[in-house]
């Protein structure tokens, strides 16, 4: 019988934020990790999964619910976790051995105890001779070892992860990848379990037992996908492709959602996805060139984007109904096409539309400048409006992008030095 190492039930996280109140960040996440497995967890940018790995480790408490480690609940941190962060978190005072043995801080353990165990991980981790070495002397590769052998060291249960790899180039992080697996797959180390949270779904099928995929706004479990392919798995096979697909799948399912003129009347004031209009042009054209139906996950790794970069793109493309995502493939609606054939002036027009039918809170900009006798309003007037909805940052960041995509469709104009937006007819008057 499986036994369970972790247990989360019914996790919830909420944060009182002041400008946007009680906001709930994790919603009733039940996850059971057994002995014996590693598991993958994904989701869109700001989902809560640092949080819930925080909460796993004891360092963030849930506002309900409760972690049980060995069958108990923890009180404080998890004694049986090790952390291992995308940051490194060295420190840059002390060298190698003396950041590994940091990990022992709070063991009793005799000083030589400490020594020996400390060097028998750094030889683990690759890093023999560099005992001596600050951080500032090491790769970005190396300075990741030096972070996994701090958490190794402690000889912990489960081996928490966040985004591990995210720092580091390609290939250092593949070196990295193939290196930790090999202690974990043929049983180096005494940890029992890993849960890593990660970006990406490629190395989540290539390392992991188990991807848990999580929504956003707020997080829920929405996929929890063995994967039980043997190790080493090759990135080529069909197995291997047709699995990313499918988580690939789900979270694009679930980040873009069918909006129906109607719903979108309802949902005053929604956000947009920042992406400028010039990358939603080439976006458009380029799928038009590829032909009908394109694999999202093919796209972008062809485009070499990660997920992170990619998804708003592909988003902002279907809020303003010039694609549809069907199964984890895009292809352009009609409009979509007749956007990409059009001349520089038809594109403007069709933007226009799009944006003044599926973009209310364009709508509302529009709207606020028409009904004032001069046709112009100051910015700040908008950001305290968006304020209130997105807090402070975001509100700046999405009236930035709806000026952008506003002039772009000529619909409004900005002066920048004066910090004032205008109807496009009222700019041309004052132009003249
Ligand atoms: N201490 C905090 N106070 C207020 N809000 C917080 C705090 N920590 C996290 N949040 C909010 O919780 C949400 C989830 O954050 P979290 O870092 O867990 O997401 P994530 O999925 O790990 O994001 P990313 O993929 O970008 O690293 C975010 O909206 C974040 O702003």
């Amino acid at each position: 019988m499986e036994k369970n190492l972790i247990e989360l039930k019914k996790i919830s996280k909420r944060y009182d934020l002041p400008s946007q109140g009680n906001v709930t960040v994790l919603d009733d996440i039940n996850i059971n990790i057994n002995e014996g497995e590693f598991v993958s967890i994904l989701g869109p940018s700001g989902s809560g999964k640092s949080t819930l790995l925080r909460i796993i480790a004891g360092l963030v408490s849930p506002s309900q619910g409760s972690v049980l480690y060995n069958g108990k609940p923890i009180v404080g941190t998890n004694p049986g976790v090790g952390m291992v962060f995308q940051s490194f978190a060295l420190f840059p005072w002390l060298t190698v051995i003396e950041n590994v043995k940091l990990g022992l801080e709070n063991k009793s353990l005799r000083e030589e105890e400490k020594m020996r165990k400390a060097l028998s991980v750094i030889d683990m981790i690759g890093l023999d001779g560099f005992e001596g070495a600050y951080p500032k002397e090491l790769s970005g590769g190396m300075r990741q070892r030096v972070g996994i052998g701090r958490a190794l060291v402690m000889e912990p249960d489960i081996l928490l992860m966040d985004e591990p790899f995210s720092a580091l180039d390609v290939l250092t992080a593949e070196n990295l990848k193939r290196d930790l697996l090999e202690l974990w797959t043929e049983k180096k180390i005494p940890t029992k379990s890993i849960i890593m949270v990660t970006h990406s779904i490629e190395e989540a099928v290539y390392m992991s037992d188990r991807a848990i995929v999580l929504s956003r706004d707020p997080a829920r479990v929405i996929s929890d996908i063995p994967i039980t392919m043997p190790h080493w798995r090759d990135k080529q096979e069909p197995k291997f492709t047709s699995l990313v697909d499918r988580i690939y799948s789900i979270l694009t399912k679930r980040e873009i959602k069918t909006i129906e003129v109607e719903e979108v009347q309802k949902k005053k004031l929604e956000k947009v996805q920042e992406v400028p209009a010039g990358a939603l042009t080439g976006f458009i054209e380029l799928v038009d060139d590829l032909g009908k139906k394109f694999d999202l996950y093919k796209l972008a790794d062809q485009l070499s984007l990660n997920l992170e970069d990619f998804l708003p793109i592909v988003e902002a493309a279907h809020l303003l109904q010039f694609a549809t995502i069907h199964q984890g493939d895009i292809d352009l609606t009609e409009i979509g096409h007749q956007f990409a054939d059009a001349s520089v002036l038809e594109r403007k027009i069709l933007f226009k539309e799009q944006l003044m039918k599926y973009v209310p809170i364009m709508e509302k900009i529009v709207w606020i400048l028409q009904s004032k006798s001069n046709n112009k309003m100051e910015r700040e007037f908008f950001v305290e409006i968006f304020e209130k909805h997105f807090g402070a940052e975001e509100a700046e960041h999405q009236l930035d992008i709806l000026i952008d995509w506003g002039r772009y469709a000529e619909l409004i104009s900005y002066d920048e030095k004066a910090e004032v937006l205008y109807l496009e007819s009222e700019t041309a008057a004052i132009n003249e």
